[in-house]
């Protein structure tokens, strides 16, 4: 598997600003303060409000994979609750994001199982497809194709296309050294009467 930071390495916000500022997936956000994760993506495309494509998922996606889906951006349906998260737990992925919608909001900060979503409902989702897995797909107005780098802290989510990953993460640790020096300039600053 590719070398991908371990979560909360780097900014999400640095990282975008690595891509010329692009990459981030619009809108979607984590469901408990503090969650960041980071991974590679194992992606789903279903119908809106229908789970079926990720308890698909279930069955192949491997140890700190990030399931990413396109749910068309639907948040009247939660696609997963604490139930699909504590399966996500048991198998030990890296987290998940929704471009949708999710429930079950009071039970997740335990699991810890990162969950970043558009919307929370209580509504449940319908469950008879169709869907697709392993398939290129758009979450935030972001493509993501399998493999690709997802990571997410409490700014948001951004996506690293996979030939793109080292140099990305390069071009991050540069942005961070001229943030410090950008910081220690402003520690310099006095007020003026
Ligand atoms: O019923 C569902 O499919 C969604 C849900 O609330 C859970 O996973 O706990
Ligand atoms: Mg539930």
């Amino acid at each position: 598997m590719h070398d991908y930071p371990p979560p909360g390495a780097l900014p999400v916000a640095t990282v975008s600003d690595a891509m010329e500022r692009f990459g981030v997936a619009d809108g979607i956000g984590p469901l408990w303060p503090g969650a960041t994760f980071s991974g590679p993506a194992f992606t789903v495309w279903t119908r809106p409000g229908d789970n079926k494509g990720l308890h698909a998922a279930f069955e192949t996606i491997r140890r700190g994979e990030i399931l990413v889906v396109n749910g068309g951006g639907d948040t009247t349906r939660a696609l997963i609750g604490e139930l699909v998260v504590q399966k996500a737990k048991a198998l030990e992925i890296g987290g998940i994001v929704l471009d949708g919608a999710a429930r079950d909001l009071a039970e997740l900060p335990e699991l810890g199982i990162p969950v970043f979503a558009r919307a929370v409902t209580p509504a449940g989702p319908w469950k008879t497809g169709p869907y697709r897995t392993g398939v290129t797909v758009a979450v935030g107005g972001v493509p993501v194709s399998p493999g690709d780098w997802v990571l997410g802290d409490h700014d948001g989510v951004a996506v690293v296309p996979r030939a793109d990953i080292g140099e990305v993460i390069d071009t991050a640790h540069r942005l961070i050294a001229g943030e410090a020096e950008r910081r220690a300039a402003n520690q310099r600053l006095v007020p003026r009467d």
